[in-house]
């Protein structure tokens, strides 16, 4: 059976992916330097919508949560059962693997077939500006690269970072199926997304350096996430994250105490017929301070099919294999959506 890092390995990123020295430099080089409209910014109102904050333990989380996810696609979540001892381990080994020097960093660079390990952004061959941003990509074990880059010190990063992707599994798997129910999918389609055999999942940790030009940069530009739903740590309660919303524009996800984000992705706009929006969000920089994220992206089997869920009549999208879409993401990006339509 394939896996996501298989799946994610058949694409190859054409250019270089060793992020910037961010420690050696002082000045926002021409190359990270962005235009309008990219750099468009809030102007805020009064209006504005905000992004739901649902307690999981509320009777009425299910009703919240469908509501969320007609508007905008995007909320956040508390009392979820995620210890926060072990979320604040994964803050200070994300801190300790950024702060090694770029050399250090460089012998993990993710590979041009590979899928995990350290380097800029997925999307970056997209854009002809650099982002202020590393990363660094986990599927499974990291041990491999933990050991390179601690070869004595490598099972706290190991044991953490497994305890969080299993604890990331449970949780996106128990909003998946209160989306599923809140959708009326059936049986079958939920065990599709939350089989705990085939479904899939990955582990992004971004760092986004503090930066002496932030309005002249983006930490992370406008992206959607491919599978069918991510759950974010924004770390330290740091600032950054913007959703777009229609009528709106770019809308601040603020941090909120012990609360994840979860932002639905293009899987999920598919298996709902588009009844749930496309999220595009990014990343801003600040210049005081260094931002950290912890993303999980949770995914259906990648050899199986998505759809739209057998209960519309009318799908808008064709059913395809889910690599399929991975492929046309990877070689379309933002227009891959439009590509599998149908009327
Ligand atoms: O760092 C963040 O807040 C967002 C990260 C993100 O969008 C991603 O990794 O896909
Ligand atoms: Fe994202």
């Amino acid at each position: 059976m394939s896996t996501l890092s298989e799946a994610y390995g058949d694409y190859p990123i054409p250019s270089d992916i060793t992020p910037l020295d961010f420690n050696s430099i002082d000045k926002v080089p021409e190359t990270h330097i962005w235009s309008q409209p990219d750099l468009q910014t809030h102007q805020y109102h009064p209006q504005d919508p905000i992004i739901p904050v649902i307690d999981l333990t509320d009777p009425n989380a299910i009703d919240q949560i469908r509501q969320a996810c007609e508007t905008l696609g995007m909320f956040q979540v508390i009392n979820h059962g995620v210890p926060s001892v072990l979320v604040n381990k994964v803050e200070s080994e994300i801190r300790r693997l950024f702060g090694l020097p770029i050399q250090e960093k460089c012998k993990v660079l993710r590979s041009p077939t590979g899928a995990t390990g350290y380097g800029t952004a997925r999307i970056s061959p997209f854009y002809d500006k650099g982002m202020w941003h590393e990363g660094f990509t986990i599927m499974g074990s990291c041990l491999d690269d933990a050991k390179t880059l601690w070869p004595h010190d490598f099972q706290g990063f190991c044991d953490t970072m497994d305890a969080f992707q299993n604890q990331m599994k449970l949780l996106a798997h128990n909003l998946l199926r209160l989306i599923f129910q809140s959708l009326d999918a059936t049986q079958e389609e939920i065990n599709w997304a939350t089989s705990s055999h085939g479904s899939q999942g990955a582990l992004q940790l971004n760092s986004y350096p503090s930066c002496p030009n932030p309005d002249g940069t983006l930490g992370l530009a406008a992206h959607t996430d491919t599978l069918l739903l991510t759950l974010l740590h924004q770390g330290g309660g740091v600032n950054g994250l913007e959703i777009f919303v229609e009528g709106s524009g770019w809308t601040p996800v603020k941090p909120v105490e012990d609360g994840f984000v979860v932002n639905l992705g293009d899987l999920m706009h598919i298996f709902s017929n588009s009844k749930f929006p496309v999220v595009y969000h990014r990343v801003m920089v600040n210049q005081s301070k260094q931002r950290i994220s912890a993303a999980y992206f949770c995914g259906p089997p990648v050899e199986s099919v998505v759809a739209p869920s057998s209960k519309f009549r009318n799908p808008c999208f064709r059913p395809l294999v889910v690599k399929e879409y991975i492929s046309l993401k990877a070689k379309h990006f933002n227009k891959a959506l439009s590509l599998i339509g149908q009327e």
